[in-house]
């Protein structure tokens, strides 16, 4: 008798294991070989040359990360081969994407929104960490409404109310970053960009609050106590980590119930979080934060009101503060474009030591037009959210004649256009007289057929989903950069300088540390 039960249940693991690599399979190679296959047939959609199983496309990124570039740098590299296409079918590990290429797939991609192309929500990474707020939702009136109250809140007019304060944590992060010799400049420039969002969304009765630490369980299990900017910070890595990790795609029943790690310790500091989050709110006696107007929305509820002011945090400091280290580096790799932007800060009034409370001003920034320029380029050269947001087609589709079925993920490449030598003219270097229709090289740049057009900049996305934050951020770029670049002189490592595919994008490696002193 129990021989029989010792053969029956090695005959039923035997079947177990055996179905078990079945799906494997299946999941793994059989069905990216399938999607390979099925665009293979059109002139039009790029397919990588090779298929490589498990990690798909993503082997670009490891490339990327292996020879010390960005893991996006690849984008750049191959924007000469991508320009020739409309689309491109992409594997994400093992996951299916049409990546939108092309300017009339881009127009088109915008056209077919939202009634056939709207977010889908994938109930992974990001999604999972915002899951109540409205950047998962489809574009239905009430998602459109909650992103009107968004653009009318953060939007420029409010926006430019928060310039004096900009100013004042300029000059406490040149204090604290001048007593340091190497200074780590993004840690500073994330405390900066948290800084201000933080009294804009919450007020000035609960500083305390807002300053203390929180507990913050690590990967090995052990308690530490961090601030709530490096709160937001570790929590989005850890939800795009979640991308990455095998377990969310070949077991998603264990990651979406959270019965395991990470998947339930990073549930645990969420919740951490969102407690912070609530009680600040709740504490808060100022009727007028932006915070408030978030959190007690109509007809949102407490959860959805939540998560959207989650969502102004994490989209809007992080972001802001690596674009600005960018331009920091950009001026120093091209000296002579740092001149120039001294001399039109100068020419405006943006000076050591000008009245700060009359200069800062949204007409005199506006009225900077070399710093504009810094700006824009500055957006072409480093994309800082190079993975976009996720879309899916909620009905079979079209797009530049290649079908697209229902349920198919959809995303915009938001960079290689930006290096495409049919767009710009030597599109590799950091040229912001090329946005100035005044210039000699836009002259060049027209003349050799090279003018942009509504989709050739695309670092804010396009259509009806596209990032409210705009304003917001180029703004509080602007005010940064006009006030950092004449009180201080700053120096990156030579290394750095001379190498080729550094950013600052969400996800990179690079921590610059930067030599910083007063002018
Ligand atoms: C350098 C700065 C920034 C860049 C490059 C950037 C870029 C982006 C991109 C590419 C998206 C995805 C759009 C899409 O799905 O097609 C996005 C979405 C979003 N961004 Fe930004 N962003 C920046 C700053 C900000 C700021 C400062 C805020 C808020 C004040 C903000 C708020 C948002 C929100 C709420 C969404 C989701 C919109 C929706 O789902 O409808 N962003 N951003």
């Amino acid at each position: 008798m129990f021989e029989d039960l010792f053969y029956g249940l090695a005959k039923g693991t035997v079947v177990f294991f055996l179905v078990f690599v079945a799906y494997l399979i299946n999941l793994l190679i059989l069905q990216p070989l399938k999607f390979r296959k099925k665009f293979s047939k059109y002139s039009n959609v790029y397919i990588s040359e090779k298929f490589n199983p498990l990690v798909g496309d993503m082997n670009h990124e490891v490339q990327c990360v292996n020879e010390g570039k960005v893991h996006y740098a690849h984008y750049a590299k191959r924007a000469h081969i991508l320009a020739k296409y409309d689309l491109q079918a992409k594997l994400e590990g093992i996951e299916p994407v049409i990546m939108i290429i092309s300017d009339k797939a881009c127009k088109q991609f915008c056209s077919f929104m939202p009634r056939s192309i709207d977010r889908i929500n994938a109930e992974k990474g990001i999604n999972v960490l915002l899951q109540h707020s409205l950047i998962v939702d489809r574009s239905d009136k009430r998602t459109m409404a909650r992103r009107k109250n968004f653009s009318s809140w953060i939007g420029l007019n409010s926006a430019s109310k928060y310039i004096p304060r900009t100013v004042g944590f300029c000059q406490d992060m040149l204090e604290a970053m001048t007593t340091e010799g190497k200074t780590d400049l993004l840690k500073h420039l994330n405390k900066l960009t948290f800084d201000v969002f933080t009294k804009i969304l919450f007020g000035n009765d609960v500083d305390t609050l807002v300053a203390r630490l929180y507990p913050y369980e690590n990967p090995d299990g052990q308690i530490e106590e961090i601030g709530l900017g490096e709160y937001v910070i570790r929590l989005a890595a850890r939800y795009a980590d979640q991308l990455y990790n095998p377990v969310t795609f070949i077991f998603p029943f264990f990651a979406k119930r959270k019965l395991m790690n990470p998947y339930k310790r990073d549930n645990r500091n969420l919740q951490t979080f969102r407690a912070a989050l609530r009680n600040i709110i709740s504490t808060s006696k100022d009727e007028n934060t932006i915070g408030k107007k978030f959190y007690y929305s109509p007809g949102l509820s407490e959860d959805e009101g939540l998560d959207d002011l989650f969502l102004v945090m994490g989209a809007g400091s992080e972001t802001t503060a690596h674009s600005m280290a960018s331009c920091l580096y950009y001026l120093n790799k091209y000296p002579e474009c740092h001149e120039k932007l001294i001399k039109d800060l100068t020419r405006c009034g943006f000076t050591k030591g000008c009245d700060y409370e009359k200069q800062y001003n949204l007409d005199n920034i506006q009225e900077c037009s070399y710093l504009n320029y810094v700006v824009k380029e500055t957006f072409r050269m480093d994309s800082v959210v190079p993975g976009g947001s996720e879309y899916g087609a909620s009905e079979d589709i079209e797009i530049c004649g290649v079908p697209i079925p229902k349920g198919t993920k959809v995303k915009l490449d938001l960079i290689s256009n930006h290096f495409s030598d049919d767009k710009w003219l030597e599109p590799f270097e950091f040229v912001p007289e090329r946005h100035d229709i005044e210039s000699d090289f836009y002259e060049r740049s027209r003349k050799a057929g090279k003018v942009e057009d509504a989709y050739s900049r695309r670092a804010f996305s396009h259509g009806q989903r596209n990032c409210p934050g705009q304003s917001f951020a180029n703004m509080q770029l602007k005010v940064v950069m006009a006030f950092l670049v004449s009180h201080m002189n700053f120096k990156f490592d030579k290394e750095d300088l001379e190498k080729d595919g550094i950013g600052f994008g969400l996800g990179s490696q690079f921590k610059p540390q930067v030599n910083v002193s007063k002018i």
